[in-house]
């Protein structure tokens, strides 16, 4: 009886291993063959099919087709793309696709030469201008004075673009240096860079110019002579054309100069004196020549009594009221009224000659 529940309990577990061992054979037999490889997945309702994996991609060329002294009895190479894809290519050549596409569209900033310039003159309000034009959104400038037209012309249109902020389709990129206006070279410089140039000068009464100019190297210079000193030779009453803060003032003869390079129609006088007593008005002119929509208004300013000039409710760099800084609008020395009244004689023929050429009377007495 034992004997047979031994032989029993034998061949169950015979039975059962030859079972596994089917089971096992079916297995390796089915995959072998392919009839367990799973079904390609398919995408998802609503959701564009998707591009196959990167590596699935990989492309294979037989040796054996191609002539050559291979024998190393490798049958095929695989071609890997050194790019995922030709837009990656494209991408690494000349930028982002997306934002090649986007600086076509303007929509991503990139710098400029100016197109518009103020080019003088000196201590005539050039700051105030700028400062007052950058309130317009289309308008981008360089901060500081670049001079490339007088001090860095060698440096070339690449050093001088890189001074330029950047400027998105639409804006107008602007520098002011006032120095422009009385440098031989500029014209002839400017008009290489782009004879379409709008060119801005803010004028003011010469004789004032000249005050405030010597006002400002006497900040600088300890002992500096006085402004009688220098204005006359040699304690006359004959003007020294030859000292800058007056040879500036001569607008006329500079102003010929730039008539020969560009049209009277590419320039926009500015009045220095009304630009401080109405600057709306003088910025609205500023906008229709630059074709600018008129968004600089009478609300943007107010008059500041302690200053004595106006200011700026917000600009692009604050968002509270403020003026131009301790530089200007400076209070001038005390000057002989005789050689006040000897300089507005010297001035009188050439400012005339200066209204006949811009068409307009600045009024300077
Ligand atoms: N809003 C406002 N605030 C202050 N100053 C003003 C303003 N508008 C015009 N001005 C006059 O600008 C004169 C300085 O001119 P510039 O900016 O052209 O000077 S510079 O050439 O850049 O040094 C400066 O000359 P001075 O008064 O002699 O300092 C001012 O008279």
């Amino acid at each position: 009886m034992e004997q047979l529940g031994k032989k029993a309990t034998w061949t169950r577990r015979l039975g059962l291993i030859l079972c596994l061992a089917l089971l096992l054979g079916l297995l390796v037999f089915e995959s072998s063959c392919g009839l367990l490889q799973r079904q390609p997945r398919r995408s998802r309702p609503g959701r564009a099919p998707q591009p196959p994996p990167e590596e699935s991609r990989v492309q294979e060329i037989s040796l054996l087709v191609q002539e050559g002294p291979d024998s190393s009895g490798v049958s095929k190479v695989q071609l890997v793309p050194l790019w995922p894809n030709n837009d990656t290519y494209k991408e690494a050549a000349e930028g982002p696709v997306k934002y090649k596409v986007l600086r076509q569209r303007g929509l991503i900033a990139s710098r400029q030469l100016p197109s518009a310039l103020i080019i003088g003159v000196k201590k005539g309000g050039t700051r105030a201008l700028l400062e007052f034009m950058r309130l317009h959104p289309d308008i981008r400038a360089a901060g500081s004075e670049v001079h490339f037209f007088d001090h860095h012309y060698s440096k070339g249109f690449h050093w001088y673009r890189h001074r330029m902020p950047a400027t998105l389709e639409g804006q107008i990129t602007m520098e002011k240096t006032p120095s422009y206006f009385v440098t031989a070279e500029a014209p002839r410089r400017v008009q290489l860079m782009e004879p379409g140039t709008k060119l801005i000068v803010v004028v003011r009464d010469p004789v004032t110019r000249a005050i405030s100019d010597y006002t400002q190297v006497k900040s600088k210079r300890l002992g500096m002579p006085r402004f009688e000193e220098l204005a006359f030779l040699n304690g006359s009453s004959v003007v020294d054309t030859s000292w800058a803060p007056l040879r500036i003032g001569v607008y006329a003869k500079h102003l010929e100069r730039w008539l020969n390079y560009f049209p009277l129609s590419q320039l926009l006088f500015v009045s220095g004196e009304r630009l401080i007593a109405d600057p709306a008005l003088e910025i609205r002119r500023v906008q229709d020549f630059l074709g600018l929509k008129r968004l600089i208004s009478e609300k943007h300013f107010y008059f500041n009594a302690t200053k004595g000039f106006p200011c700026l409710l917000k600009s692009e760099e604050r968002a509270t009221p403020h003026c131009l800084g301790k530089n200007k609008g400076r209070s001038h020395p005390f000057i002989e009224p005789t050689a006040i009244q000897r300089l507005r004689d010297f001035y009188r023929p050439f400012n005339r000659r200066f209204y006949q050429l811009t068409g307009i009377d600045f009024g300077w007495p």
